[in-house]
């Protein structure tokens, strides 16, 4: 028999691939997913070999490096749990900031709203439940993306409408927008060597990268489109990579949009970027 605690601490040395702090925490997600059991129970004992094969199977993936998420096939997001496969980028706590800002800033009844590169639609299916009368669209490249987003809206009973398209090639599907919001690709390629293998051996690159030479690709689509897109007086929301705060805003400016602004995330990191249309 072992104790909760000690099963933690064991099984947390054996993930090589994080810090000690963080291993404990995935054990103990794991745990929680699969016996039911939180640190409130650090008494409880086990037997070993009783353990379930299935918590067996989701650990031996863990030591791979695989995020839990899509071990555990789902993600929190803003109080609500979302469906992620290989296929969605596992939402941020640093879009929940985004997404908070977004809903703080705009208390209008029946705000016409657009994410571009939705992923899991944690995005738009938030602001449709949290935003009151909300009309929210939403679009991606990908088309297995989009069904999980779609199985989100579902579950969630968000009224929020999908669309197929790619930004880089395709004009924006919606018009008289109050908000166009979107976390796009923003890492460059170049980064991909220092970054944790649970990102980039398991997460979608399609999600992730732009070229090292064109970092701001998507941002300079997304507000070129979003020129017609968005209506006089409608806001521009993008999460950005934290040293591309000014380049961004600077972007925006040139191109007509006007009191762009930096915003930092809770780590003190420019991660946020704000305009409006004239
Ligand atoms: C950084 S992820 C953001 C996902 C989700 N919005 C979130 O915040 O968790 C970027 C998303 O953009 C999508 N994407 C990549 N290239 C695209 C393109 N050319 N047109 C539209 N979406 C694209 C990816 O499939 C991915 O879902």
């Amino acid at each position: 028999m072992i104790n909760y605690n000690s099963l933690v601490k064991k099984w947390a040395e054996e993930l090589e691939l994080y810090e000690i702090q963080e291993a404990q925490n995935l054990v103990e997600w794991l745990l929680e997913h699969h016996l039911g059991l939180r640190r409130v129970d650090m008494m409880h004992f086990l037997d070993e070999k009783d353990l379930p094969q299935s918590l067996l199977d989701d650990f031996a993936r863990l030591k791979t490096g695989e995020p839990i998420q899509q071990i555990i096939g789902k993600a929190p997001f803003y109080g609500r749990e979302f469906l992620v496969t290989k296929d969605t980028l596992i939402p941020r706590n640093e879009t929940e900031e985004l997404v908070h800002l977004i809903i703080k800033e705009n208390p209008e009844n029946g705000l016409k709203i657009l994410d571009i590169g939705t992923g899991t639609g944690c995005i738009p299916i938030t602001l449709s439940l949290e935003m009151k009368n909300a009309e929210v669209f939403a679009t991606d490249i990908s088309e297995s993306a989009l069904e999980i987003a779609d199985k989100n809206a579902q579950e969630l009973h968000a009224p929020v409408q999908f669309v197929k398209s790619d930004i880089l090639k395709e004009e924006i599907p919606i018009e008289g927008l109050d908000i166009l919001v979107s976390n796009p690709p923003y890492i460059p390629i170049h980064e991909k060597s220092s970054m944790h293998t649970n990102v980039v051996d398991f997460e979608p690159g399609l999600a992730l990268f732009v070229p090292n030479e064109d970092p701001l690709l998507f941002y300079r689509k997304i507000a070129e489109a979003g020129k017609k897109a968005i209506k006089p007086g409608g806001r521009l929301y993008f999460e950005i990579h934290e040293n591309f705060g000014k380049a961004v805003k600077d972007l925006l400016l040139e191109m007509g949009y006007s009191k762009a602004e930096i915003i930092q995330d809770l780590n003190g990191k420019d991660r946020i970027v704000r305009a409006s249309m004239n």
